[in-house]
């Protein structure tokens, strides 16, 4: 009713609108393929995951979900936030489990609650490590992998507390997929055996290729969440890892042996988190060098895009790192969130809109835009803030915003994710000008908030942001698309009734895993023996590839 209501209202403030004047794009040509005071006090966030109802009963196919983040333990990006709720979604159609390595924050969570259930055996250089089980209180089982050595060190999972690569992360990723696939064909002493494995980006690919031509091998699916970071490593670390010199090995074009590029090639199915950059990493332009391979698996009918989607716990009427909980159309309670942002931020009280930035600081996300286009924001009115880290040169750039621009720009250097939750809820519009975006989910939590996305069209940007409605997308990653795209936003702003009805329209984006899930569980069914059960309804599960952006190929 709630929703109804709100649609009728939105739709009805759209009509009212000049929009040609207003909210007309300046371009929509797309691209062709086409010191910052720390608020204290406020409840730390817990994450409200759904209840999972983890299916174990003998007619549920069994599936090892593998990866290297998971937000309840640890998360670098994006990725932590899908490995925490796809398995969840999943887990109503199948009998899921998690594996991850035994990081200090997985062992110190999960403690007392670790049994032993099995162990890998030594592999060349990969040592043998021991796998314990426990089970989540919504009942998500999770596995464990364990070898002090190798995981049980400080900092991110690929990197040191200064960000340094972890130099042996062949070996620490590589033992990670060789153990995935010991439990797979059944050498982990494991009571339990999954019939599929999904596996995520790089540091697990291997596992499609240490299971190649095994007589009891399962299938695979291996979900690029980033085609960017392949894994790549000197071509004389094979054969530490186990890779046979008289087994097909891939290597890059200098010569250096990919881990992406091995399971792309040995996986059964390719995935990627949406649609449209499903069809353009079969291009060039973004396909990183393994845009062949690509091209060739989509040509096979083995490449599959899959929007993610985002978990319950984004949702601005029950978030306790609130200061103000909002329901759509409660946009006082939404500005006092504004205002509550600038005080704990050190920003000006100030009429004009606040922009947002919450990304991780790389080349990929575009911040070095956003840094050139911020006095334009600045002297039209305009306040930015700023989270992320990453990239020292661009931490430090931004930095200088700061020192540059008191009290209208503010910068926070670290990974906060209360802070980011206010960010959502306070800040105006979110600015995303990633050059390339295989999903974005910080896009998606800003349009629950309220926040609207001003993006680049690329990638899962043009599959979740409605041009006009949800957000606003310009044409290409440059600072003068950037820049018209701002002036679009500011005249927004001055129309508080355009202001709202968008920001309605993009809260009433209903998104959450149910879809996705329903997607990859189809996906799944294809490739694992038939139990016998109800099929998925055609209509909530359509066939991934109808779907595919690549159908044309
Ligand atoms: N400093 C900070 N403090 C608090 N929170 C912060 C933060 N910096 C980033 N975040 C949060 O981290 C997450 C980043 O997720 P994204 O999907 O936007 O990007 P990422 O590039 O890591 O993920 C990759 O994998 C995901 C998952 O498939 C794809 O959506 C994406 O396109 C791909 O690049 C979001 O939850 C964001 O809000």
């Amino acid at each position: 009713m709630h929703c109804n209501h709100w649609r009728i209202v939105a739709l009805q403030d759209f009509r009212e609108i000049d929009w040609m004047t207003i909210a007309k794009p300046v371009s929509r040509t797309y691209p062709s393929h086409r010191p910052l005071k720390r608020k204290t006090g406020l409840p730390r966030r817990r994450p409200e995951l759904p209840g999972t109802v983890a299916r174990t009963d003998r007619g549920a196919n069994r599936v090892l979900f593998v990866t290297t983040e998971m937000t309840d333990f640890v998360k670098a990006g994006g990725l932590g936030d899908v490995s925490a709720a796809l398995p969840r979604a999943l887990a109503r159609y199948h009998d899921v489990r998690v594996l991850i390595p035994g990081y200090p924050k997985v062992l110190a969570k999960l403690d007392k609650s670790l049994r032993l259930v099995g162990k890998t055996r030594s592999h060349h250089k990969l040592p043998a490590c021991e796998i314990a089980e426990a089970r989540l209180d919504d009942g998500l089982g999770v596995l464990v992998l364990c070898n002090a050595e190798l995981y049980e060190r400080e900092g991110s999972p690929y990197t040191d507390a200064r960000g340094h690569e972890w130099p042996d992360n062949d070996i620490r990723f590589a033992t990670l997929s060789h153990a995935a696939a010991e439990i797979a064909l059944k050498h982990a002493h494991m009571n339990w055996r999954p019939e599929l494995l999904h596996l995520n980006d790089w540091p697990c690919a291997l596992a499609a290729y240490y299971m190649e031509d095994k007589s009891n091998a399962v299938p695979t699916v291996l979900t690029i969440h980033n085609l960017a970071y392949q894994g790549v490593f000197p071509a004389s670390s094979a054969a530490g890892i186990g890779l046979s010199a008289r087994r097909r090995i891939e290597h890059d074009r200098h010569g250096r042996l990919s881990f992406l590029h091995e399971g792309l090639a040995k996986a059964t199915y390719l995935t990627t988190v949406s649609a449209s950059y499903a069809r353009q990493i079969t291009e060039p332009l973004y396909g990183c060098g393994l845009e062949k391979l690509l091209r060739k698996r989509a040509l096979e009918e083995r490449l599959v895009g899959i929007v993610n989607g985002i978990d319950q716990s984004w949702d601005p009427q029950n978030d306790p790192a609130l200061v103000s909980p909002f329901a759509i159309g409660e946009w006082s309670k939404r500005h006092d969130n504004t205002q509550k942002l600038r005080e704990e931020l050190g920003l000006r009280q100030q009429h004009g809109p606040l922009f947002a930035v919450i990304s991780r600081m790389v080349q990929q996300k575009g911040v070095d835009l956003i840094c050139q286009a911020a006095p334009q924001i600045i002297a039209a009115g305009g306040q930015l803030a700023l989270i992320g880290r990453g990239d020292p040169a661009i931490e430090s750039g931004i930095a200088r915003l700061a020192r540059r621009f008191p009290g209208r720009v503010a910068a926070h250097i670290g990974f906060e994710e209360g802070l980011a939750r206010r960010m959502f809820a306070g800040a105006d519009f979110l600015l995303m000008p990633s050059r390339y975006e295989p999903c974005g989910l910080s896009q998606m939590y800003a349009q629950a908030y309220g926040c609207l996305p001003i993006a680049h069209a690329t990638g899962g940007l043009i599959d979740t942001i409605e041009d006009g409605i949800t957000g606003l997308l310009f044409g290409a990653a440059c600072v003068s698309e950037l820049r018209l795209c701002l002036q679009r936003a500011f005249r927004i702003y001055a129309e508080p009734l355009l202001l709202n009805a968008m920001r309605g329209a993009a809260m009433l984006e209903k998104r959450n895993w149910d879809e996705p899930g329903r997607h990859y569980a189809t996906l799944y069914r294809r490739m694992l023996p038939s139990k016998n059960l109800p099929e998925i309804s055609a209509q909530t599960a359509p066939h991934p590839h109808k779907e595919n952006a690549y159908a044309h190929l």
